[in-house]
């Protein structure tokens, strides 16, 4: 069973016309995503597990509750590199595990290039971080990185995805949780998400090509 969540919000409409202005200047567009990071970041960890902490407050003791799994940021470079601040402001002890792939112009398939994930360590839970998802060609492959490596649970948090986009991992993947902010409904003929917000990495970083 397909298990998308597309998170629905005032805060996350209001910052999504932001990021899909193409008048958006890239620092305001770095905020935006930032913003957008954080409200999809609540959602996807509001289930984690946690468990019982004692603690001595100024007045008594109590007993607090901690998280009680190994979280792994896992950001596909580039554009996913800014979705790492915030989420570190939420999770501040988590790893983070970069994995590098771009998307070929002419075939759009994925295309590795950087991986340095370790044989052991794999977190219980790890956090795919990109804020697109078009294809999804690219999530495929990390996830299934992920689970040869040996994470227990896999979440994916995307700004914008397509709907054949996540279509395809609900399908391919029933047990990974997807959290998107906007689910649009087609691709073009370069498989660019439409409507979109355009290149995200190259808008993130102001490298327009
Ligand atoms: O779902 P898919 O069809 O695989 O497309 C999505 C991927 O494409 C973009 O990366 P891009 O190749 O532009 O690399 P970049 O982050 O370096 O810009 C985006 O950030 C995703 O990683
Ligand atoms: O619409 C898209 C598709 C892939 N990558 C992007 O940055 N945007
Ligand atoms: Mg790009």
């Amino acid at each position: 069973m397909s298990q998308v969540t597309r998170i629905e919000h005032p805060l996350i409409e209001h910052h999504l016309c932001r990021v899909r202005d193409q008048a958006t200047r890239p620092s305001e567009f770095r905020a935006a995503v930032h913003r957008l990071s954080m409200l999809l970041g609540v959602y996807a960890t509001q289930d984690l597990t946690t468990e019982p902490v004692g603690l001595t407050t100024p007045i008594c003791e109590t007993v607090g509750q901690q998280l009680a799994v190994r979280i792994g940021l896992v950001p596909i470079l580039r554009a996913g590199l800014g979705m790492v601040e915030p989420m570190l402001q939420l999770l501040p002890d988590a790893a983070v595990w970069h994995l590098g792939l771009y998307r070929n112009e002419e075939t759009a398939e994925p295309v590795g290039y950087y991986d340095k994930l370790p044989l052991q360590n794999a977190p219980n839970v790890a956090l795919v971080l990109d804020p697109m998802l078009a294809t999804g060609g690219s999530v495929d492959l990390v996830i299934r990185r992920l689970m040869q490596w040996g994470v227990d649970e896999i979440r994916v948090l995307s700004v914008i995805a397509s709907q054949a986009g996540v279509d395809r991992v609900g399908r391919d993947f029933p047990d990974v949780k997807v959290y998107v902010a906007a689910i649009d409904p087609t691709l073009n003929d370069q498989s660019y998400i439409v409507p979109g917000l355009g290149d995200a990495g190259d808008r993130i970083f102001d490298t327009p090509t």
